[in-house]
């Protein structure tokens, strides 16, 4: 039983190396993610409550747990397995042939695009766009000099208001523990994209074809309400990962749709819980 007094947050620490992640088994690596996901989800959730001693106790369980299995660093390790065993190398590939398609490729004589890379394992991942991307990868734990250790969703909105040209979410939103805040990082992406700036969003594909709260027509509807317009999608039945490219637009002035304000069951049965759900501001209160 872990003691009540253990803290904290090892699951930013790089701390000890994980016996699961030895391996550089594809499935052992999944397996070890999947189960970073509930654990992160479980912190999450038990930060939130009110502090008691059975609260302390389980929160410091989750916190060992997550410092044995080697925090952060054993977690993007074995993404980085994920990323080259799974996808036959990384999400980028995806986006920078949409980008081409788009001629972004061509930026004849302009300045480069700013490309802001969020959860970057590597510092390189864009080296052969260097002509034309300008890239500025970060992660909440920076595993290179290169790579600015930053938290997205404490970034300054009003700094970074309308900034960048392109943002990459790849497996990232679904790495995040609370519903509300994947809806904010979302929407903050929007904020600091300029004018029909561009989103990339990669989840894995079970977070939509087998989820009770998201389905294709769902996220669609969902990033239309924050202002995006869908431009690519991407994924195969049977596959392991589901891509997007969106543009930025203006949102939408009609009344807001509040089903995204809160989980609504859209399939029954065996489903995974994965939600994105948007704090809805303005003038706007829920019918
Ligand atoms: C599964 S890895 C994905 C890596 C890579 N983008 C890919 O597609 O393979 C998720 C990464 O996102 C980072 N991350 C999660 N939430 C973040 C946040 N709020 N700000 C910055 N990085 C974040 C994690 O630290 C982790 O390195």
């Amino acid at each position: 039983m872990a003691r009540a007094t253990k803290r904290k947050v090892p699951v930013t620490s790089s701390s000890k190396q994980p016996s699961a992640s030895g391996s550089s088994n594809p499935h052992s690596s999944r397996t070890l993610i999947r189960r970073f996901h509930v654990l992160l989800k479980r912190q999450t959730q038990l930060r939130k409550e009110p502090t008691n001693a059975s609260n302390k106790q389980t929160l410091a369980a989750v916190d060992k747990e997550i410092e044995e299995l080697g925090g952060l660093s054993a977690y993007q390790r074995m993404s980085t397995i994920g990323q080259g065993s799974d996808r036959g190398g990384g999400s980028e590939k995806i986006l920078v042939e949409w980008l081409k398609d788009l001629g972004w490729d061509d930026v004849k004589g302009r300045s480069k695009h700013r490309l802001l890379e969020v959860g970057a394992l590597k510092p390189d991942n864009y080296s052969s766009c260097s002509s034309w991307l300008d890239v500025q990868p970060i992660d909440l734990h920076s595993q290179h000099p290169s790579i600015l250790e930053q938290d997205f969703l404490l970034m300054d909105a009003m700094h970074h208001q309308g900034k960048w040209d392109l943002i990459s979410l790849s497996l990232v939103v679904n790495f995040v523990p609370d519903a509300n805040d994947r809806g904010r990082m979302l929407q903050l992406a929007h904020r600091m994209l300029r004018r029909d700036g561009l989103l990339f969003l990669a989840l894995p594909l079970p977070c939509v074809t087998n989820s009770r709260y998201t389905t294709f027509e769902h996220l669609r509807a969902l990033m239309e309400m924050i202002g995006f317009t869908q431009l690519q999608e991407r994924w195969k039945p049977g596959g392991r990962m589901a891509y997007w490219l969106y543009r930025k637009a203006e949102p939408p002035t009609t009344p807001r749709d509040h089903r995204f304000q809160k989980k609504t069951v859209l399939r029954q049965g065996n489903r995974n819980n994965f939600a994105i759900l948007l704090q809805l501001t303005s003038a706007s209160p829920p019918a």
